[in-house]
């Protein structure tokens, strides 16, 4: 298919607030794709190329930009295989055949495709909303039951693998998809109550557990063959080797554990968070030693257990890897949640999840099942820009301009940032080095004391509240601001929204 089908169909996409002219117009685009170029045009879609980031910054690829092509001639194809070739040219004397590889496509296109094409390998594609329309689409498209299809994709973690299943091999097959070990599953994820006692009141019963300051790990076992992924499910294995040792050691052949890892310091308290982070780095340091602990059990040789209640679930956990179970009560009692939660932050930690031990384990959905509690807020935002700092932080790049995510386009396009402040306190000596180098990578322009970058980095902050203001185009301010960490581990369209941050003005 010309890539100009899939370019104006996007074009169509964002520019309607219909979400069924939206479906309707995505439907038809996937009709009419043919069944190897489904997949790549999905990633293209939803802004995650099949090939993962190809590393390619924006200076390069402005460098190489010409003049556009008068007619659209390029295929979808074609986009799909220059990002084959970005991924395995890699090594010295790489960088010209990239660069060769991005002016001969560039080349070809027109000023609407290269436009696209950029935002594809930047990443910077605008479409946090659309996964769920694109998997109603499918659905339509497929005359396959939506259900079936949003379950398909939470369990294959892959947009584009299911929507290929479902157009190409059938509504039976979509039906047909189940656990596989060696496959990660979307997590699970826990929406917020203000206290213990209403967080019950949303489940019922409930088994009332330690929410850790780690890292979410999902982990694989299949004989001896053990896979860890992180929540946005990257494959980390090599880099947490005591996790896998661990995994190792349990008395089962195959089993799929859902939890938290983090490092202790010698005393037994939480090391901060940066520090777990910063083991999933690409070249991270081994000095902190990972343990896990694990607070779910979705297979065990050969049952999946997915749909079975969390009682069953637990009772599974307790048999397979009781040593390495997160702390945590089962109770309808409200006294007792008090109890566990001021045990969890007396321990260091950040709260309490409470989980209904009724309900089933909805992969990639954040329900009710599932309420966490956590006395201080902390919210994730993008990075938009950096600014030089002074004094003692002279030479790096420290105040960050922080992003909250407009999903509707009430100040811009759909899916875009809007300002909310700036901090810059909480900030390691180690964390102002590596973003002084991060943020210049992918770097969009500079101003004598800015620089703007892509937003595509993720950081954890932590606030006392939001307060009204008329210097950030959203009408709202972060009030004490400071960052508690990176999240490598999330992607920019799974920040916090400007609607959750005005939530907390003072009598919204
Ligand atoms: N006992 C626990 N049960 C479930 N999740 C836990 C638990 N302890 C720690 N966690 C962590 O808390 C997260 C649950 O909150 P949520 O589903 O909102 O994810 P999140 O968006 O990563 O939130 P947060 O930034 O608050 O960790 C999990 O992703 C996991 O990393």
């Amino acid at each position: 298919m010309l890539l100009k089908e899939l370019v104006d169909t996007a074009a169509t996409v964002a520019a309607t607030r219909s979400r069924l002219t939206k479906v309707e117009a995505l439907a038809d685009l996937l009709r009419r794709l043919p069944a190897d170029e489904i997949a790549p045009a999905v990633g293209f879609l939803v802004g995650r190329a099949r090939q993962g980031r190809v590393g390619v910054g924006w200076r390069q690829l402005s460098s190489v930009m010409g003049e556009p092509a008068d007619a659209p001639t390029l295929t979808v194809a074609d986009l799909d295989a220059l990002l084959d070739r970005l991924l395995t040219t890699a090594g010295s004397g790489s960088a010209a055949l990239r660069s060769t590889a991005l002016r001969d496509l560039t080349s070809r296109a027109t000023a609407d495709e290269q436009d696209f094409v950029g935002r594809v390998l930047i990443g910077e594609m605008r479409t946090g909303a659309l996964e769920g329309v694109l998997l109603d689409a499918v659905a339509r498209a497929a005359d396959a039951p939506g259900d079936a299809v949003r379950r398909a994709a939470m369990l294959t973690g892959d947009l584009g693998e299911t929507a290929r299943l479902a157009l190409v091999d059938g509504p039976d097959a979509v039906a047909a998809v189940g656990l596989q070990v060696g496959r990660p599953v979307l997590p699970m994820l826990a929406s917020t109550a203000a206290d213990p006692a209403s967080a019950l009141e949303v489940t019922g019963e409930a088994s009332v557990e330690w929410k850790l300051d780690g890292a979410r790990i999902q982990v694989h076992r299949r004989g001896d063959d053990v896979h860890v992924y992180t929540r946005s499910l990257a494959d980390i294995t090599h880099r947490v080797p005591e996790v896998v040792d661990v995994v190792r050691s349990l008395a089962v052949d195959d089993v799929i554990l859902d939890g938290e890892t983090l490092s202790l310091d010698e005393d037994g308290a939480p090391r901060p968070f940066q520090d777990t982070m910063s083991r999933f780095g690409a070249d991270a340091p081994r000095e902190t030693l990972l343990r896990p602990w694990f607070f779910d059990v979705l297979h065990v040789d050969g049952r999946d257990l997915l749909d079975e209640p969390l009682s069953a679930r637990l009772a599974e956990l307790e048999r397979v890897a009781a040593e390495h179970r997160i702390p945590g009560e089962v109770t309808a009692d409200p006294a007792v949640a008090e109890r566990v939660s001021r045990e969890a932050l007396a321990a260091g930690h950040e709260g309490i999840v409470v989980k209904g031990v009724d309900a089933p384990y909805a992969a990639g959905r954040r329900g009710k099942s599932w309420v966490k509690v956590k006395p201080v807020h902390t919210y994730d935002l993008v990075v938009l820009a950096c600014e030089w700092g002074s004094g003692r932080r002279q030479g790096w790049l420290s105040n960050l301009h922080l992003g909250a995510l407009d999903p509707q386009g009430e100040y811009g396009e759909p899916g875009g940032y809007v300002m909310v402040g700036k901090t810059f306190k909480g900030l390691t000596d180690e964390l102002l080095r590596w973003q002084t180098e991060h943020f210049q990578s992918i770097e969009t322009r500079r101003t004598a004391h800015v620089v703007h970058v892509e937003p595509t980095t993720v950081v954890e902050i932590a606030l006392d509240g939001v307060q009204r203001s008329s210097r950030y185009p959203g009408g709202i301010a972060l009030r004490f601001a400071r960052v508690k960490g990176y999240r490598d581990d999330k992607r920019p369209q799974d920040a916090d929204t400007v609607g959750a941050l005005r939530a907390l003005l003072p009598g919204a």
